[in-house]
């Protein structure tokens, strides 16, 4: 061994290159990785069953020999057998002294093993370093002890395993056991916290709002935009100035108020961007969709409503920000009694105290004895809720035939084109007095309505894992949207709720006698300084890599909290992968509140990225070119449903400019753009029925395609071009309505077959072969 170290420390004087040496120096290792340049993480996506281990997340990174390594070794102590060379490392790592040595240094069995394979083959397929093959020689003549091997087997692992170096780094980084110290402006507050809770319908929110509109500042946080906007119509309405913001929008009470003086009505009330000429002062007061709060204002008061939202599995993060980060004197949550204890014990951390106020509700809710068995006998009053666009689509087109005007609300519609059909259906005056929507209207919206009847009880969840499977609803979620019937001011005084199918009545009369599940813990997610951390220790990893390794290092205090599904932030970051983006960046549009099932708004999206990543301006024109603006008014439903995906595109477009200002610079434009679309998507909804109409004609037309209308792959383009009678056969019309190529290409095909067809002088078609 010494006789080893002097030849080493002759090398090392005598100038060889010193990276060779690293455990010469005193800072061991790490050195080395930066100065080659030759480490790289490579990570793989965690399947499943991997997150019981989270080590089983690093796979090894090839190591790359060192082209000054050749011979040097051999030169000092001659050629070594193979065979000997074997033994040894074979004897090396079949020491228990190894295994706990490798446990110190942060590797377990399972990674000293991948390890170990991969140092073996590095000894046996490269020439050695001098420095190995000194000391194995050494070995070999009894002058060191296979021991001697650890450094250099530990240098090779942490060239392996990069995240050795920094392991201890990335668990602190991802500590997240005491979030409530995250944010120091609301912790140097003692804020007085109030818990209204109560069943639906008990004046919860109401008794917030009083507090909220006599205060000097106020924030309300909703879990909706179509509740963000109530309040926002409320308060107005109340003489309280406020603005609205969700995340694509921000709407200053000051064009509220303008619009009011014009004397408008409250369904144009709901696109103020026409007008851009006023002064933006932002009020006092905001309501905004809870993810959307701004934790850097201070208001006096603040409300979180849906409070027990704070335990969903995607958005609960949203609420525990809020609650822990709002800098206000009083902060108001409003929800059910089930997350009470959990409140109680965040306030605990927080060291604030937490008062209770429990509500009755206002009206009375009935069950009725029977199922509604036809729609037939739907009456006044009337919401019949479904779990997908199918139904909503056949129950109105049902409703309709039977000569009732019906008002149609499912998520995917504007916001513009919700309250027309909101304010249509509760319009004392108005023919329409049935209703058709999902659930959502299903949080803290006030409607007209009598009776809710749900058409089902079964609807896609996401389970723990992030796959999506069918479930009957939560009792919440029953709770929740049977309380839309009978509310307290409305043209009902009592609620009556029943459903659709006979065999459902005894499961949502059992639903509906429980009291809500219990939250028993708060969502967190990430934030993008802890994930920029992760990345300055792990540069080479992917952002979907970052992400799942921080999920799965990450400590948090899971008698409190858990880590919210992440998804679809991961899915966005493989999308956008090979697209040249600073962190910050693609964090960013990682977090776009996407729709990932919808296609033509995932190839926008990724188009949007690539052409920030160019540093090109994505001006109105680049995305009329993208959406094909402008668009025809929507004949069949699959027509409807593009409609409703550009409209996705251009909240995509607002939402995106407001985090990257300079690179989406016509704001305004697109905004005239989105109420137009709006218009439109409202049109298509009034005449919901003829669309369903047109629909089943393409149906009867194709009858082998799948009947199911919103399974259908929406065309690029929309179906008016087939209706434009100028497709020649019907191959064509058939692969344009399949979604197998679009409109454009067919032209193109045309255009390419019409060439082809026409005999051209030889000479023109050499000289295009040539170019
Ligand atoms: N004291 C009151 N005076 C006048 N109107 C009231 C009063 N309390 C409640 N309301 C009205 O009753 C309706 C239901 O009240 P609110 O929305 O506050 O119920 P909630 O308990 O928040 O219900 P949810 O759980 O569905 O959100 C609202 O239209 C509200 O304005
Ligand atoms: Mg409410």
């Amino acid at each position: 061994m010494y006789k080893g170290f002097t030849k080493i420390l002759a090398l090392y004087r005598c100038n060889k290159i010193q990276n060779v040496y690293p455990f010469l120096t005193s800072n061991v290792i790490c050195t080395h990785r930066d100065k080659l340049g030759r480490l790289g993480y490579i990570f793989v996506r965690t399947k499943k069953h991997d997150r019981g281990h989270p080590l089983a997340l690093f796979v090894p990174v090839p190591v790359k020999p060192n082209p000054d390594d050749i011979n040097i070794g051999e030169e000092f102590t001659g050629r070594l057998k193979k065979q000997d060379l074997l033994k040894i490392l074979n004897k090396f790592y079949q020491k228990p002294e190894v295994r706990g040595l490798a446990a110190e240094n942060g590797l377990d069995d399972q990674l000293l093993h991948q390890a170990f394979l991969s140092f073996r083959r590095h000894c046996l397929e490269h020439d050695l370093p001098p420095d190995l093959h000194i000391t194995i020689s050494d070995i070999l003549q009894g002058a060191g002890h296979v021991d001697d091997l650890f450094p250099y087997f530990l240098r090779h692992a942490r060239q392996a395993f990069p995240h050795l170096d920094c392991l201890e780094d990335l668990k602190q980084i991802s500590d997240l056991r005491t979030p409530a110290n995250w944010y120091p402006e609301a912790r140097s507050k003692t804020r007085k916290i109030i818990f209204h809770a109560g069943p639906t319908n008990s004046g919860k929110t109401y008794h917030a709002m009083e507090r909220f509109l006599e205060a000097k500042s106020g924030v309300y946080c909703g879990p909706l935009k179509l509740l963000a906007t109530e309040i926002y119509h409320k308060a107005n309405k109340r003489g309280t100035p406020c603005d609205l913001i969700t995340g694509e929008e921000r709407r200053h009470a000051s064009l509220y108020n303008v619009l009011l003086n014009e004397q408008v009505t409250e369904t144009q009330e709901t696109e103020p961007f026409i007008s851009n000429e006023i002064e933006m002062t932002p009020s006092n007061h905001v309501a905004c969709t809870v993810e959307m709060t701004s934790l850097n204002h201070a208001y006096e008061v603040a409300i979180i409503d849906e409070i027990q939202m704070i335990g969903d599995r995607g958005r609960g993060w949203a609420w525990t920000r809020a609650i822990l980060g709002l800098q206000a004197e009083e902060l108001h949550l409003c929800g059910e009694a089930g997350s009470i204890e959990l409140i109680e014990e965040i306030c605990n951390t927080t060291g604030e105290e937490l008062e209770v106020r429990t509500y009755k509700r206002l009206t009375e809710l009935k069950v009725e004895h029977s199922a509604l068995g036809s729609l037939d006998n739907v009456k006044e009053g009337d919401c019949i809720v479904c779990f997908n666009k199918n139904d909503i689509y056949s129950v109105s087109r049902a409703i309709e035939q039977r000569g009732r005007e019906v008002a149609v609300i499912y998520g995917s519609l504007p916001p513009g084109t919700k309250l027309a059909q909101a304010n249509k259906f509760n319009d004392p005056n108005s023919a329409c007095k049935v209703m058709v929507a999902t659930d959502a209207i299903g949080l803290g919206i006030n409607l007209s309505i009598r009776r809710i009847i749900f058409y089902s009880l079964v609807k896609p969840v996401v389970n723990e894992d992030g796959d999506k499977e069918m479930d009957v609803i939560s009792i919440s979620q029953a709770l929740q949207i049977a309380g839309r019937a009978g509310r307290y001011g409305s043209a009902w005084e009592t609620g009556y709720v029943t459903t659709y199918k006979p065999e459902d009545l005894a499961t949502l009369k059992q639903l509906l006698s429980k009291p809500p599940d219990k939250v028993t813990q708060a969502g967190l997610h990430p934030t993008a300084e802890q994930l920029e951390l992760y990345a300055y220790h792990l540069p080479h990893a992917t952002l979907s890599s970052l992400m799942d390794i921080f999920v799965h290092l990450c400590t948090v205090d899971d008698s409190l909290y858990f880590m919210c599904n992440t998804e679809g932030f991961k899915f966005l970051a493989e999308m956008i992968q090979h697209v040249q983006l600073p962190l910050r960046a693609r964090y960013v549009f990682c977090c776009a509140p996407i729709n990932n099932k919808l296609p033509f708004v995932c190839a926008t999206f990724l188009k949007m990225v690539r052409q920030y990543s160019r540093n090109e301006p994505l001006t109105k024109n680049w995305l009329c070119n993208c959406v094909d603006w402008p668009l025809p008014s929507p004949k069949t439903i699959m027509d409807l449903v593009h409609l409703e995906s550009v409209f996705d595109v251009l909240e995509l477009y607002l939402w995106l400019s407001y985090r990257f200002a300079d690179m989406f610079p016509d704001v305004k434009l697109v905004r005239d753009m989105e109420t137009e679309l709006d218009a439109i998507i409202q049109q298509g909804i009034f005449q919901i029925t003829r669309l369903l109409r047109n629909s089943e004609q393409v149906f009867r037309d194709q009858p082998d395609e799948d009947t199911n209308i919103a399974s259908r792959r929406p065309l690029r383009g929309g179906s008016h071009y087939r209706h434009k009678g100028d497709d020649k056969g019907k191959l064509s019309e058939m692969l344009v309505a399949r979604g197998l190529i679009t409109p454009q290409m067919l032209k193109k095909l045309q255009q390419e077959l019409t060439v082809d067809k026409k005999p051209e002088p030889k000479s023109r078609n050499n000289r295009n072969r040539r170019k």
